[in-house]
C-alpha cells in the first residue's frame, strides 16, 4: 500500500515536472517569436504607439507631422504605433531628399537631390491643411528665417542605405538613423550650429555625427528638417542606440532653447543597419549599380525567414530534446521506484513465517523471534530423556514433563503429539500466541523446539509448582 502511494506520489511529481517543462517550452516559443517580430532592444518605455493620433495615410506629403515612425529596413518594419508602415529606405542615393512615409513608393521627385528645389512636389491633400507646406522655394523663404546649414551633396559613392560618413577620408560609407522632425516656434533667426550642438548632446551624439540634409517650410514658424545621424564608431547603430535616440526624441526627453524652437514633432526615424554577413555590403568599394529596392528588400526578407525557420528548429530540436529527458528520468524514476519498493516488499516476506500460510514445504520450521527457540537436546537433558518420573500430568496434546535448563530454570516441557503438516502450522502459530500474551494468572512459556523432520514439537513453560489444582482438590 506505501508502495503504491509513493508510486502515486512520484508520479505526480513527474506530472509537474512535465507541466513546467512544457511552460518553459511555450515560453521559449513565445519569447523568440516576440523577438522575431519585434528585433528591438527593450528600450521603447513610451513610444508613440501611444500617440493619441491615429496614422492618416497622406499621399505625396513628402514629410507629414503627424506620424512619428521608427523604421528598421534591413529587418522587419517596425512601427511604433501599430500604423501601416512602408519601407522608406532610400532607393538611390542616400543624400535623396527626405523619407516618404506614406504607402507610395518613393517617387523620383521625392529622391531628388536636397535642395530648395522641393517647391516641386505636389501639394498635400486637403485633410492636413494644418501642416500643408508652404511651398517655399530657396529664394522665397518667409523673411527672416534662416536657412538651416545643408550638407553638401556626396559624390553619390555610397550604396544604398548607406550615406558619407562626414569628414572620413575616401568613400567611407555608414549605415545611418535618418530622422525627421517638425520644429514649431522656430525663431526668425535661429542658430542652427546651437540647435545641432543641443540636439547632439541630448541624444548623446557628437554634432559632427548629425547631418542636415533637407528641410522644408511648413509655415512661418515650421519647419520639417530631415538629418542622417552617423554611427561614432562601427558602420551602423546598435539595437540599443537606436532604440535609445528614437525613445529621447518620441518620448521628449529632448528640449532646446526656446530662443531657437518651441518645440519639435518626432515624424519619422529609420533605422538602417547592414545586411546578414553573408550578403554585407563592401563599404568604400567602388560604386556599383545599386539594386532594385524590392530585390533588397525581399533578399532580407528571405534571409529573415531562413533565420526564423533555423530558430523554429532549434526551438523544436531543445524541446525535443528535453522531452527526451523528461521520459528517461521518468522511466529512472519509475524503476527506481519499484526497485526500493521491492526491497521494502522483502522484508514483510521474511517475517511472514510467523504466520501459518508461511510454513515451508520442507526442511525445518522457520522459528518465531517472539520467543527463544531451545535446542532438543537441553530439553532431552533437562527431562533426563523424558522419563516417566518427571511427567507432571497429560492433557489432550500430550504428557508434560517437569525438567531443569542449563541455566537452572525450573520448567514444565509439554511434549505435543504430531499433528502433520497442518500441526506444524498450528503449533507454530500457538508459539507466537502464547509468546505475545503476559498475564500474571497465566503461566509464562520460556521456549519452544520444533522440527518438521523428527516430528517434534516441545514447549516449554516455567514451572508452576505445588501441583495440580484438581490433585489438591481432589487428591492424586
Ligand atoms: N506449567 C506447569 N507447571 C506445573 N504443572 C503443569 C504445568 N503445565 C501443565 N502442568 C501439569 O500437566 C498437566 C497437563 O496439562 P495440560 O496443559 O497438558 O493439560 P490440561 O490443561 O490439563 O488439559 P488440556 O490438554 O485439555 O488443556 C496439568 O494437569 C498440570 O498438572
Amino acid at each position: 500500500m506505501n508502495f503504491f502511494l509513493r508510486f502515486a506520489g512520484v508520479l505526480k511529481e513527474v506530472q509537474h515536472f512535465l507541466a513546467k517543462l512544457l511552460v518553459i517550452l511555450y515560453s521559449v516559443i513565445f519569447i523568440t517569436n516576440a523577438n522575431s517580430a519585434n528585433n528591438l532592444p527593450e528600450v521603447r518605455p513610451v513610444s508613440p504607439t501611444r500617440a493619441p493620433l491615429p496614422a492618416p495615410a497622406i499621399p505625396d506629403l513628402p514629410l507629414p507631422a503627424n506620424v512619428p515612425q521608427f523604421h528598421r529596413p534591413r529587418h522587419k518594419h517596425f512601427s511604433l504605433h501599430g500604423a501601416p508602415t512602408v519601407a522608406v529606405a532610400p532607393a538611390h542615393s542616400p543624400f535623396h531628399g527626405p523619407l516618404v512615409t506614406s504607402g507610395h513608393p518613393p517617387t523620383s521627385s521625392s529622391v531628388s537631390k536636397p535642395s530648395m528645389k522641393r517647391s516641386t512636389l505636389v501639394p498635400p491633400s486637403a485633410g492636413l491643411a494644418n501642416i500643408a507646406p508652404a511651398q517655399f522655394s530657396n529664394g522665397a523663404l518667409p523673411a527672416g528665417l534662416a536657412q538651416p546649414p545643408l550638407s553638401p551633396d556626396s559624390s553619390g559613392c555610397c550604396k544604398p542605405d548607406t550615406v558619407l560618413k562626414r569628414g572620413s577620408h575616401g568613400c567611407h560609407c555608414v549605415y545611418p538613423i535618418k530622422l525627421d522632425l517638425l520644429l514649431l516656434n522656430v525663431s526668425q533667426n535661429p542658430n542652427w550650429n546651437l540647435f545641432l550642438e543641443e540636439l547632439a548632446s541630448q541624444l548623446g551624439l557628437r554634432v559632427s555625427q548629425i547631418e542636415l540634409i533637407n528641410f522644408y517650410v511648413v509655415s512661418l514658424s515650421q519647419l520639417n528638417i530631415s538629418m542622417d545621424i552617423t554611427p561614432h564608431t562601427g558602420i551602423s547603430f546598435s539595437d540599443w542606440d537606436a532604440a535609445a535616440i528614437n525613445s529621447s526624441l518620441s518620448t521628449h526627453k529632448v528640449h532646446f532653447d526656446s530662443a531657437l524652437v518651441g518645440d519639435y514633432k518626432l515624424l519619422n526615424l529609420t533605422w538602417y543597419e547592414p545586411p546578414a554577413p553573408s550578403e554585407a555590403p563592401i563599404i568604400g568599394s567602388s560604386p556599383l549599380k545599386a539594386p532594385a529596392y524590392q530585390t533588397s528588400t525581399s533578399s532580407s526578407f528571405g534571409a529573415s525567414n531562413k533565420g526564423k525557420h533555423s530558430k523554429l528548429i532549434l526551438i523544436f530540436g531543445i524541446g525535443a530534446g528535453l522531452l527526451v529527458i523528461a521520459i528517461i528520468s521518468v522511466l529512472i524514476i519509475c524503476s527506481c521506484a519499484l526497485c526500493e519498493g521491492k526491497n521494502k516488499a522483502s522484508p514483510k516476506e521474511t517475517a511472514k513465517p510467523r504466520t501459518a500460510d508461511a510454513v515451508p514445504a520442507a526442511g525445518s520450521l522457520p522459528h518465531p523471534t517472539s520467543t527463544r527457540f531451545l535446542a532438543y537436546e537441553e530439553l532431552k537433558e533437562a527431562t533426563n530423556n523424558f522419563e516417566p518420573a518427571s511427567v507432571l500430568g497429560e492433557g489432550g496434546f500430550g504428557r508434560v514433563f517437569k525438567g531443569v535448563l542449563s541455566d537452572g530454570t525450573a520448567v514444565a516441557i509439554k511434549r505435543l503429539t504430531s499433528g502433520g503438516q497442518q500441526g506444524d502450522k498450528e503449533f507454530l502459530v500457538e508459539v507466537e500466541m502464547l509468546s505475545r500474551l503476559h498475564h500474571r494468572n497465566l503461566v509464562k512459556l520460556v521456549g519452544y523446539y520444533s522440527s518438521r523432520d523428527s516430528s517434534q514439537h516441545l514447549l516449554c513453560y516455567e514451572l508452576v509448582p505445588n501441583g495440580s489444582l484438581e490433585a489438591w482438590l481432589h487428591g492424586k
